[in-house]
C-alpha cells in the first residue's frame, strides 16, 4: 500500500524535494538554537563586549530570518503538493464512479460514495502533505537532539534517553488504536451522510407520511454512533498527550536535579546547563509531532485504505479490447437465447430469443416483475447478459464501445431525471454542445416551445434539483426534446407515460409517436390502449416470452394477452 501511496508524489517530485529540503534545513537550525545560547552563556557574557553580543545578536536574526522564510515555503509549497496529490487521486476516484456499472451502484449509498471522494481524500491530502516530511524530521531531530545531549555532557544524555523506550512504546500503541477509530468514525460519516441525503432527497415522501420524527430517530441513532466513536478517539489522543507531557516534565526535573550537581562539582558550566535543557525541549519535540502524526496519520491511511478499494473494484461491463465504435447502426435487434439475473441465484430472464426489424415498434406487456424492464436494460448493456448473445445490425454489442452503442439509443422513462441546471442545459444533454436552433428545434418537436415561451426566463429558466419546478408532463417533454436532440436510431420508452392524466399522455404519446418514426422502438407499456398501433407486441411473464402478434390477432387468439385486454377494458368501461 505505501508504495501505492508513494506513486502518487512521481509528478510532483521537484516539489516533494523543495518541500522536504527545506522542511530538514528548518529543523536543523531548530535545533542549532540551544547550542548558540550555551555559546552566548559562557563565552559572550562572561566577556561583557556589547559589541560582540550585538553581532551574535544580528548573526542569530539572521539565521531567524531564513528560517522564517523556509517555513513559508514549507507551508505554502508543502499543502501546494498535498492538493496537487488530492485533486489527482479525486479525479482518478471520480473518473472510476463514471466506469462503475448499474449493478455496482444497486448495492451503494450516494452518501458514503460521495464522503469517499471528498472527505476521505481531504485527509489523505494532509498526510500526503505532512507525512514524509514529519517522520523524517522527527528521527532526524530525536537522532539531532540526542547526538548534542551528549556533546554538552554524556552521563545527562543517557538519563535523558531512558524515556526513549517509552516514546517508541507510546508511539506503536496509540497509533494502532487511532487507525482503528479513524476507519469506524469515516463509516459512521459515511453512514449519516447516507442518512441525510436519503432525507433530503425523499422530503416529500417524508413530510407526506408525516414520519420526521421517525427519521429524527434514525439520524440520532447515527449521529450518536458518530459521537461515541469520535469520544472514543478523544479518549486515546488525551491519553497520549497527557503521557508525553509528563514523560518531558519528569525529563526536565531529572535534568534540572541531576544538572544542579553537576555544575555544582564544576563539571557542567551555567551555559551548558541552559542549552542542554533547551535541548530536552528539543528532543520531546518529536514525540509530540509523533501525538500530531497519530491524529493525521490513521485519519490519513485509512482514507487512502478506503479509496483504493473504490478504484479495485473493477468495472464489470467494460469495452472489449477490439471494440469497435459503430456509427448510424440501421437499428436491426435480435436477443439470442439471452439469460439474465440480478444475482442472488434468482434467474429473471431465461433463453429468450426476439428479433426486432429496423423501424419496427415493438411493445412489451405483461405482469409486473416479469422482466421488461431488464429486456430492455440488457440492450445499452447496463447489465450484462449472463448468456446467450444481443446483436445490432448482426454485431454482437459487447464488440461495441459501450460510448458508440449507448450513442445509438435514446431512452424516455417514466422517471425523468433532469439536473439542477436551465431548460436549456438538460435539452443540451442529448447532444452536448447543440446550438441554439438545435436546442430550440428539438423543443419545438417536442411541443416544449409554448412552455418555454410562457415561462419569463425562457430556456434559461432553473428546473430545480431533478426538475421539481416542472410538471410531470413538462418533464416528460424534456425528455422527449432531449432524445430529439440525440437523433438515434433505436430507442426504449419505458413506461414513459403512466404516470401522467389522461390528456397529456395522449398528447405526449403523440409525441412520441413521431419520435418513433424511423427509429427502432422498444416501449414497455401498463396501459394496452397506448400500444395498440404497435407493430408487434410481446407478452412477457415468468416463463418468458409468452406470445407475440399485433394487437388483433392476439385478442383473436384468446390468451394472455386477451385477458389483460378484456381487463384493462373492464376497467376502463367501469371508470
Ligand atoms: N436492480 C435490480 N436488482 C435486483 N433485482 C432487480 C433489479 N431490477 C429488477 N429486479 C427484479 O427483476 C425482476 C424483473 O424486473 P423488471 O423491472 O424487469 O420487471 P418489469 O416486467 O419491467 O416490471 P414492472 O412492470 O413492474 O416495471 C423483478 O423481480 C425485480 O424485482
Amino acid at each position: 500500500m505505501l508504495k501505492r501511496f508513494f506513486a502518487y508524489y512521481r509528478p510532483h517530485r521537484g516539489l516533494f524535494l523543495l518541500d522536504f529540503g527545506c522542511a530538514v534545513l528548518s529543523g536543523l537550525l531548530e535545533l542549532g538554537f540551544p547550542l548558540a545560547v550555551r555559546g552566548f552563556i559562557d563565552h559572550l557574557l562572561p566577556g561583557q563586549d556589547w559589541t560582540l553580543i550585538l553581532l551574535a545578536s544580528a548573526a542569530l536574526l539572521a539565521v531567524y530570518v531564513t528560517n522564517t522564510g523556509l517555513m513559508m515555503i514549507v507551508t505554502y509549497w508543502g499543502h501546494a503538493l498535498g492538493i496537487n496529490i488530492e485533486t489527482e487521486m479525486r479525479r482518478k476516484a471520480f473518473d472510476h464512479l463514471q466506469k462503475l456499472s448499474f449493478r455496482f451502484y444497486d448495492n451503494q449509498k450516494t452518501g458514503h460514495l460521495v464522503a469517499r471522494v471528498t472527505k476521505d481524500l481531504e485527509e489523505v491530502g494532509e498526510v500526503a502533505h505532512h507525512g514524509p516530511e514529519d517522520l523524517f524530521i522527527a528521527i532526524m531531530t530525536f537522532i539531532g537532539a540526542f547526538a548534542l545531549m551528549f556533546m554538552v555532557h554524556p552521563q545527562l544524555a543517557f538519563m535523558t534517553a531512558i524515556i526513549v523506550p517509552l516514546t517508541g512504546w507510546l508511539s506503536s500503541h496509540y497509533g494502532s488504536r487511532m487507525t482503528a477509530t479513524w476507519r469506524a468514525i469515516y463509516g459512521r460519516v459515511g453512514a449519516f451522510n447516507a442518512r441525510i441525503e436519503e432525507n433530503v432527497g425523499g422530503m416529500r415522501v417524508v413530510q407526506a407520511f408525516a414520519n420526521e420524527a421517525h427519521e429524527k430517530a434514525l439520524f440520532a441513532e447515527d449521529n450518536a454512533k458518530y459521537r461515541t466513536t469520535k469520544l472514543e478517539a478523544y479518549k486515546i489522543m488525551a491519553a497520549s498527550t497527557t503521557i508525553s507531557y509528563l514523560g518531558m516534565r519528569l525529563t526536565q526535573m531529572v535534568v534540572m536535579i541531576a544538572g544542579s550537581y553537576f555544575v555544582i562539582r564544576g563539571e557542567l558550566s551555567a551555559g551548558g546547563f541552559v542549552g542542554f535543557l533547551l535541548l530536552v525541549g528539543v528532543f520531546f519535540r518529536p514525540v509530540e509531532k509523533i501525538n500530531a502524526v497519530l491524529e493525521t496519520y490513521p485519519k490519513g491511511i485509512a482514507g487512502f485504505r478506503r479509496y483504493t478499494e473504490l478504484l479495485d473494484t473493477e468495472p464489470d461491463i467494460t469495452d472489449a479490447p477490439d471494440a469497435i465504435a459503430v456509427t448510424s447502426l440501421k437499428g436491426d435487434i435480435r436477443y439470442e437465447h439471452v439469460s439474465f439475473g440480478y444475482g442472488g441465484g434468482r434467474t429473471v430472464l431465461s433463453d429468450i430469443s426476439l428479433e426486432i426489424k429496423a423501424g419496427e415498434t415493438v411493445a412489451f406487456v405483461g405482469p409486473s416483475g416479469a422482466g421488461k424492464t431488464t429486456i430492455c436494460s440488457l440492450l445499452p448493456r447496463f447489465y450484462e447478459a449472463d448468456g446467450g448473445r444481443i446483436t445490432i445490425d448482426g454485431i454482437d454489442i459487447r464488440q461495441m464501445t459501450l460510448a458508440s452503442l449507448r450513442g445509438q439509443i435514446g431512452i424516455v422513462q417514466q422517471d425523468v431525471f433532469l439536473f439542477a441546471g436551465t431548460l436549456r442545459e438538460n435539452i443540451a444533454y442529448g447532444r452536448l454542445g447543440a446550438s441554439e436552433a438545435d436546442i430550440l428545434e428539438a423543443a419545438r418537436r417536442a411541443k416544449l416551445d409554448a412552455v418555454i415561451a410562457g415561462l419569463p426566463a425562457g430556456l434559461d429558466t432553473v428546473v430545480g434539483e431533478r426538475g421539481v419546478k416542472l410538471s410531470g408532463g413538462q418533464k416528460q417533454r424534456l425528455a422527449i426534446a432531449r432524445i430529439f436532440l440525440k437523433n438515434p436510431p433505436i430507442l426504449i420508452l419505458d413506461e414513459a407515460t403512466s404516470a401522467l392524466d389522461t390528456e397529456t399522455e395522449r398528447a405526449i404519446q403523440q409525441s412520441l409517436a413521431e419520435l418513433s418514426v424511423g427509429r427502432t422502438t422498444l416501449t414497455i407499456a401498463h396501459r394496452l390502449a397506448t400500444i395498440r398501433n404497435a407493430d408487434r407486441i410481446v407478452v412477457v411473464d415468468t416463463t418468458g416470452i409468452a406470445e407475440q402478434g399485433r394487437h388483433q390477432d392476439l385478442v383473436a387468439a384468446g390468451g394472455i394477452y386477451r385477458r389483460l385486454h378484456e381487463a384493462q377494458a373492464g376497467i376502463q368501461q367501469a371508470s
